[in-house]
């Protein structure tokens, strides 16, 4: 019955403070005012309707993401929401569009890399979407391997401009979301020619399109790549291909490129080109800053993916009748939470991880300001390898939890499919999560060169097996004399193991912090212990040839892993509803606040365009004839 929160009786089972901890999840008092306030506020609005996406053609969905993001900008401005508040409205909005790339990408590359000059010129038009911006640096033939890029930009010192050109097929901008249909702009990435000189891949802010009539300029050939992975899902954001003829950026006043040629390089007026002394890498600081935010996006999507199949598994019921009495809730059974609650631990772990990388990256951008470059690699080998690691997971963890909800999990009303759909690319976009692992492997490698076998100085206790499994990982494989080529597919698993490492220690030094509400703490403590247990059991092989657990540690690890199951059990409907998802959020009739699953289910089947009738299109001209046997049947 509508109105009954069938949940009530799970509810009552917690043993902390739900209401604390949905602080603990948001991150501050003031995190969780705006996140409630924004979410509400979007799923009481018609305006930001999504439940009939999987019924739109490509371009009436495409039209219809148009519509919510200009209804949505309507509203930040109507409501004169801040910055914070704006970027909680898109997220809790929940479609991919252009403007997850022209505010989470295109605007941070300017005020990253951009010169006070250039953020002057083009930060204001950014944030008013006078402009709107894609960050346009994968091409058909190249995405990994960035330095092979083709496209290429051409300094003409009579002009005192730049000629942007794609000389091959291959070098078409290719991938790059909101390029398709709506950007007015790219960061271009492109070979930097000055002289006859060649100088790398660097970045240049290109007009696409005209501010009067959105025709793409002379010379930009700009298009939609086509339909991709999933109905809905992604297919609401125009990844574009793109092709320069010859561009000569004759659109703006002055140069535009961005000013990682300040800070990396310049070419001065007189066509030199002037190498700064900071690393190159730099170029590639509006991808280290988006992989950072991936990796708090993956708390975000396991966590909702985990309350659905965490509520649904208290909801359902299969077997174990005892004298005509409810069957058993599936929830209670030991495989079921064998599966799910390694998944709700992981979600606090990404959760907390996404925290402490948050001040990694804002600790290594004030160094850079500084000229203080000594802390570089280790940002990227975090970003890198945590945002590797917290989507394959995440990715993994969303389709388990479609199956731990059974076949109900399949249908588009669970949510489940287009979470699974919109999420995965995850493992692709801003980098592919091997490319980035053997980039951490690189990392590890240097630092065992230069530190020795021990890796890792000043961690947690309890993260010795996890440091002794690395270190061993690490020194199986660069003992011997072979390349890293050779080596890569070993490397990648010490990477992966180093990165477990990173995740379990800063769950562990979270818990060293004061964490107000009532076992609020222990129960992060149970989750934290979960997460840790889970993986020693997991790679149990790699553990035991270290020889810092025994085969008999591991049994016991076993055994308090089912033992932590069991004092989750109790407190899980809680542990989810702590993330404060609304039901318009989550978009699951699965996961619905108040269970009550099954005539919604009912409900929702007959809203499909296909029950608009109960005879189906078709039936005349195909079923009759076959039924009436007026087709010659084939002789038998
Ligand atoms: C339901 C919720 C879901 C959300 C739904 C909607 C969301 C929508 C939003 C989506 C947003 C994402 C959109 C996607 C955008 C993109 O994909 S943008 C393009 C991303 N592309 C990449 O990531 C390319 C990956 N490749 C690279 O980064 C580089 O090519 C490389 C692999 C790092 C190699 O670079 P290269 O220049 O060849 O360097 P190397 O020779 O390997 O190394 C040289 C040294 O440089 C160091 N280094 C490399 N990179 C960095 C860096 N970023 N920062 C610092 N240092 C770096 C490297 O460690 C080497 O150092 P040494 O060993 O000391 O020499
Ligand atoms: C949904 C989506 C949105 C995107 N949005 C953007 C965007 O806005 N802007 C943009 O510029 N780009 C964007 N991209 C492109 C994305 O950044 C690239 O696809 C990504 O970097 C992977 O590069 P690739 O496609 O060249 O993969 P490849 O590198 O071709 O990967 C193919 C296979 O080769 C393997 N491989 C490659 N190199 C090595 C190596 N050295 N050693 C071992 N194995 C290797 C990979 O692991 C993988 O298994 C987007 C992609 C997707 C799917």
């Amino acid at each position: 019955m509508e109105g009954v929160d069938h949940l009530a009786h799970e509810r009552n089972k917690s043993e902390f403070d739900v209401d604390a901890m949905k602080i603990v999840w948001a991150g501050s008092p003031h995190a969780f005012d705006v996140s409630d306030r924004i979410s509400k506020l979007v799923a009481s609005d018609p305006g930001f309707r999504k439940d009939n996406r999987s019924t739109l053609s490509r371009k009436e969905l495409f039209k219809n993401t148009l519509r919510k993001a200009a209804y949505a900008w309507k509203t930040i401005v109507d409501l004169r929401l801040s910055e914070e508040e704006a970027a909680k409205l898109r997220f809790y909005v929940d479609e991919p569009a252009f403007t997850d790339l022209h505010w989470g990408m295109f605007i941070p590359a300017i005020k990253g890399q951009g010169t006070e000059e250039q953020q002057q010129k083009w930060l204001p038009l950014a944030y008013k979407m006078q402009i709107i911006g894609c960050y346009a640096q994968t091409e058909l033939g190249h995405g990994s391997n960035v330095q092979g890029l083709e496209t290429t930009a051409t300094f003409d010192s009579q002009t005192d401009e730049f000629i942007i050109h794609s000389p091959t097929l291959t070098s078409s901008k290719w991938w790059p979301g909101g390029l398709g249909k709506v950007a007015t702009h790219a960061i271009a990435y492109a070979r930097l020619i000055v002289g006859g000189r060649e100088h790398g891949v660097h970045g240049f802010i290109v007009q696409l399109r005209s501010l009067e009539d959105h025709s793409p300029l002379l010379g930009i050939t700009v298009g939609d790549i086509g339909m991709k992975f999933g109905n809905g899902a992604y297919n609401t954001m125009d990844n574009g291909v793109l092709q320069f003829d010859h561009v000569l950026d004759v659109y703006s006043i002055a140069f535009a490129s961005i000013a990682v040629m300040l800070w990396v390089s310049q070419v001065t007026c007189e066509g030199k080109y002037k190498q700064s002394d900071v690393p190159r890498q730099l170029v590639y600081g509006t991808m280290v800053y988006v992989r950072q935010t991936i990796v708090a996006d993956a708390s975000c999507a396991l966590s909702r993916a985990v309350c659905i199949a965490t509520r649904y598994s208290a909801v359902r019921r299969q077997f174990g009748s005892q004298n005509g009495g409810p069957e058993t809730q599936v929830i209670d059974y030991k495989t079921q939470q064998s599966r799910l609650f390694p998944l709700l631990a992981s979600a606090y772990a990404f959760r907390f991880i996404g925290e402490w990388l948050k001040w990694l990256y804002a600790d290594v951008t004030q160094r850079l300001q500084a000229n203080d470059f000594s802390t570089l690699p280790e940002a990227h080998a975090c970003t890198a390898g945590l945002k590797s690691l917290t989507t394959t997971a995440t990715a993994d963890g969303i389709e388990e939890c479609r199956k731990l909800c059974g076949g109900h999990g399949y249908l588009c009303s669970s949510g489940l499919p287009e979470l699974f759909a919109v999420y995965v690319p995850a493992c692709t976009y801003e980098g592919d999560n091997t490319v980035l692992l053997l980039q951490v492997a690189r990392f590890l490698m240097k630092t065992v060169s230069q530190l020795g076998s021990r890796l890792s100085s000043k961690k947690p206790v309890g993260t010795i097996a996890y440091m002794t499994r690395v270190e061993h990982l690490m020194q199986c494989r660069c003992g011997v004399q072979r390349g890293f080529a050779e080596l890569s597919a070993d490397l990648v698993e010490a990477a992966v193991a180093h990165c477990q490492l990173i995740v379990v220690s800063k769950f562990i030094e979270k818990l060293q912090q004061e964490i107000p509400g009532k076992g609020v703490k222990q129960q992060l403590e149970v989750l934290c212990n979960i997460y840790a247990l889970f993986l020693l059991h997991k790679h149990q092989g790699d553990f035991l040839s270290t020889g810092c657990i025994t085969p008999k540690h591991a049994a016991l690890a076993n055994d308090e892993l089912r033992s932590l199951y069991s004092q989750v059990r109790p407190n899980a409907i809680a542990l989810v509803d702590a993330f404060n998802y609304t039901d318009h959020y989550l978009g699951s009739i699965l996961g619905c606040y108040d269970g009550n699953v099954y005539p919604k289910l009912y409900e929702a089947a007959w809203k499909d365009p296909l029950n608009e009738s109960v005879v189906p299109d078709g039936y005349h001209l195909y079923i009759r004839p076959l039924l009436k046997q007026e087709i010659r049947t084939a002789r038998l």
